[in-house]
């Protein structure tokens, strides 16, 4: 049998836009000569689209979408996932459409609700499942979650029932699943690893078919595999990109590829360019903005975004006070020349005059608190006025260790459409600007060699206010990502006092996290629907 992989990248809710998608990869496959073509979970409404699924009128034109679609499947059958309404509300299902007509659905029976996930607020479970007879084949239809039931992988769930082991019992000659598997670093060895190990337990060849593209906070890698019976991969789509393939299931006796693919921070990279792009031109935006200081945070940001969106479409704003040394004015400019994006310098010096003439006695600055910010935040207002009246959207430039530290201006740097660099630790900040280099200087070495500073005080340094981030980061992903407790991480070797006071200033930074910009996600667990912290809450380890 030969089935076709169409890997798309829906639109969250364009209906309209992904029904052309799948009819474009239906003809592609159907000029194949494919017996069969797979597309990925909810490919129609786009994944997550969340409450949008409470929407009667939204599910009504699904509906009809979906009959479009039906009505132009020829010989090549089509296996699309699609809300259903059925017998006991939503399902999450995968229908099979033959030659004009609707031939079979398999709805999903797990439904994850942790980490991101939200399922079970839509989508009741399937209570059966079963083989679907195709072309003298039996296909064993899941989708996504329904073979994640190991409690030793990353979503750490067991499962009371098991949809894999069920449709394997019932003679299932090849499993498909459809997925809208998010990215993060180290998932896509994990999944293939995952997918492997059970190809090779069940002794089923595998077709896995991922979305693709980014959807507000989350990046989808695609990254779409065929496994077979022994477990190795025959078959890899290209990551971050809309991709299609043909297999032969006759034809899947020997793995062509032999490792199931460590990723490097070539895979953040990617993945950050493929969420920058997809938030802006699905937000209906075609080009940012954003502030050059001549550090490492903005430069990174600056780069991604020229990657993403092409240099002509990236204006890089200089705003130098009196705090900003010469070295940051030559280094945001240098950024810039490099990169070959748009420059400006507009100096904030008589608007930030005007703030200390307003507020100060001698209307001198005092050099306090709300001095400092309020340089962020005269740059935060000029960015915006630049992007009302010129229409680019601001990308803000903090990182997660700033963000989980709250070391950042609300309503000041935090000022902005999209968080680039949210999810990226500050150490792996300096990884991307190394890969960033990695075939000719464009981020000027000073900009990586310098000690970090806000700049919005004489000499100031990070690490005046914060550990080294080499230390910082390790708490900090042991607390966020793998969610240890205060015990634990002072059992990996650090000092008690530093690790209560670390936590507490993550704890108490909650507010300005839930004011932010959306932030990309790329760690196992990222600030935003991930990880639901109360803001006002008092429960602190003394
Ligand atoms: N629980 C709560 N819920 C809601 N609002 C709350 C709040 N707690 C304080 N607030 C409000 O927030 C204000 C304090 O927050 P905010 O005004 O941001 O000020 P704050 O966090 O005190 O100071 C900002 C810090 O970030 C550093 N910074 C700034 C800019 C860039 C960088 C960088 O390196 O990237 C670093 C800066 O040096 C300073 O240490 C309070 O005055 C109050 O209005
Ligand atoms: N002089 C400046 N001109 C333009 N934008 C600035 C300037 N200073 C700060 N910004 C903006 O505010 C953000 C926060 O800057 P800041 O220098 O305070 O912190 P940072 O975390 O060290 O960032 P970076 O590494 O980019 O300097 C910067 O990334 C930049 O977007
Ligand atoms: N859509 C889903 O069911 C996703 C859950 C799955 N465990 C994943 O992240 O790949």
């Amino acid at each position: 049998m030969l089935i076709a992989l169409a890997q798309i990248n829906p639109v969250v809710g364009d209906l309209e836009y992904n029904t052309g998608k799948i009819l474009e990869y239906i003809n592609k496959a159907g000029a194949a000569r494919s017996d069969l073509v797979v597309f990925p979970e909810l490919a129609i409404t786009g994944y997550p689209a969340q409450d949008l699924l409470l929407n009667k009128q939204f599910l009504d034109a699904v509906e009809i979408k979906l009959q479009d679609i039906c009505r132009a499947v020829g010989d090549t059958g089509v296996i699309l996932g699609v809300p259903m309404r059925g017998n006991k509300g939503l399902y999450n299902a995968a229908a099979l459409m033959y030659q004009g007509k609707l031939r079979d659905v398999q709805y999903k029976s797990l439904l994850p609700v942790y980490d991101v996930f939200d399922e079970k607020r839509y989508f009741e479970p399937a209570e059966v499942r079963k083989c679907i007879v195709f072309k003298g084949r039996r296909l064993g239809v899941t989708i996504c979650e329904d073979i994640w039931n190991d409690k030793d992988c990353w979503n750490r769930q067991r499962y009371a029932i098991d949809p894999l082991e069920e449709l394997v019992h019932q003679g299932a000659e090849i499993i498909i699943n459809l997925s809208a598997s998010p990215y993060h670093y180290g998932k896509y060895a994990l999944r293939t690893g995952m997918l492997g190990k059970l190809a090779a337990k069940y002794q089923v060849n595998m077709v896995y078919v991922n979305q693709v593209g980014g959807n507000d906070h989350l990046i989808f890698d695609g990254s779409s595999v065929v496994v077979n019976k022994a477990g190795s991969l025959c078959q890899r789509l290209n990551k971050f990109t809309e991709d299609f393939a043909l297999i032969n299931t006759g034809e899947l006796s020997k793995g062509e590829f032999n490792e199931t693919g460590q990723e490097d921070i070539g895979w953040i990279y990617e993945a950050l360019l493929l969420g920058t792009r997809d938030y802006l031109f699905k937000n209906g935006f075609g080009r940012a903005l954003v502030g050059l200081s001549g550090g490492i945070d903005s430069s990174v940001t600056a780069a991604i975004a020229a990657a993403a969106l092409g240099t002509d479409n990236v204006v890089g704003v200089s705003m130098p006070s009196r705090y900003s040394s010469e070295g940051s004015k030559d280094d945001a400019y240098l950024l810039a020349e490099n990169l070959g994006i748009k420059y400006r310098q507009l100096h904030i010096d008589n608007i930030f005059k005007a703030y200390t003439e307003l507020f100060n006695p001698e209307g001198r600055p005092i050099m306090d608190l709300a001095e400092e910010n309020i340089q962020a935040r005269i740059r935060g207002n000029i960015l915006m006025f630049i992007s009302n009246r010129e229409g680019q959207m601001v990308l803000t430039t903090g990182n997660k260790s700033e963000m989980a530290m709250g070391y950042s201006t609300i309503y000041g740097d935090m000022a902005g459409g999209l968080s680039v660099l949210a999810d990226v630790p500050k150490v792996m900040v300096y990884r991307l600007a190394e890969y960033i280099n990695r075939e000719k200087e464009v981020i000027p070495r000073n900009v990586i060699s310098k000690p970090p500073s806000a700049e919005l005080r004489p000499d100031q340094k990070d690490e005046d206010s914060l550990p080294p981030y080499e230390v910082l980061d390790q708490i900090l992903k042991a607390y966020i990502e793998d969610i240890k407790p205060i015990d634990e991480i002072v059992a990996m070797g650090f000092n008690r006092g530093l690790v209560l006071d670390i936590t507490r200033r993550v704890d108490t930074a909650e507010y300005k996290r839930q004011q932010a910009p959306p932030g990309l996600r790329v760690t196992s667990r990222a600030f935003g629907p991930g990880r639901r912290m109360p803001v006002a809450q008092h429960w602190h380890i003394k």
